[in-house]
């Protein structure tokens, strides 16, 4: 046996064998209408983990999202993204499609708005984009505009174009409220490759079966971590 097998771990040597940081959050607070809706919200996020944030309803799930992903400024502390060359891909409650045009139009929409992707092909952004929606189960309905769509279509749509990007970051706020179980199982596996593949997961989520296949999970009530 070697000499210090049994040792207690060195917290340097563990740091170090930590995956680096992507977006830290420190002291976040966040006022609406008249009331802390997060506060004291200290968290450190790192490469390929998929966190949940779970938490009564009302409890700020949705508020932290928005400011991790610098859709909201805090009212307190700050958020500092740290990786380079980021990609976030986002799925919001209410999923933020534009409903007259067409499902594969809002998934291009995404790749087009992508910069640094210099010499993308309009035959390349359709192929992908038809890739995703492929993924989700909706090639089929891919030249359907998206206000025809059911809701469950409409929230795999916001996925595809979450995905199509190929996200270092994914924020999403409860993926799969609208899904039947078959889809959410399929859906849910798609967000975790994304952790899996070394980027970052984030899941504001009521749901049990997807909390318990994150790595973390993080529990707020009342604007607070527990
Ligand atoms: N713009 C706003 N004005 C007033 N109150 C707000 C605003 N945004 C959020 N809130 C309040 O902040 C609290 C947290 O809302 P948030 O949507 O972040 O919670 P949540 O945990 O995501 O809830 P749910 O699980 O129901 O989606 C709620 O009480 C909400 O009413």
């Amino acid at each position: 046996m070697s000499p210090g097998r049994h040792a207690a771990p060195d917290p340097e040597q563990e740091q170090a064998s930590l995956s680096p940081v992507v977006s830290a959050a420190s002291e976040l607070g966040y006022v609406r209408g008249g009331r802390a809706v997060l506060d004291g919200i200290t968290l450190t996020l790192r490469a390929a983990e998929a966190v949940a944030v779970v938490g009564p309803s009302g409890s700020g799930k949705s508020s932290l999202l928005a400011l991790l992903a610098g859709l909201e400024r805090p009212d307190a502390g700050s958020v500092t993204a740290v990786a380079d060359g980021i990609r976030v891909g986002l799925v919001l409650q209410g999923y933020g499609l534009v409903s007259v045009l067409t499902a594969a139009e809002n998934v291009e929409a995404a790749l087009q708005a992508m910069t640094g992707e210099p010499g993308l092909t309009r035959r390349e952004v359709r192929r992908r984009a038809d890739a995703a929606l492929d993924a989700v189960g909706l090639r089929p309905v891919a030249d359907h505009l998206v206000e025809e769509l059911s809701g469950g279509q409409q929230q795999r749509v916001a996925i595809a174009r979450a995905l199509v990007i190929e996200p270092t970051v994914l924020f999403a706020d409860e993926l799969t409220a609208e899904l039947d179980h078959e889809w959410k199982a399929i859906v849910v596996g798609l967000v975790l490759d994304v952790a899996r593949s070394g980027g970052l997961v984030v899941l504001a989520t009521h749901d049990p079966d997807i909390s318990s296949r994150c790595d973390r999970t993080v529990r707020l009530v009342d604007g607070r971590l527990t």
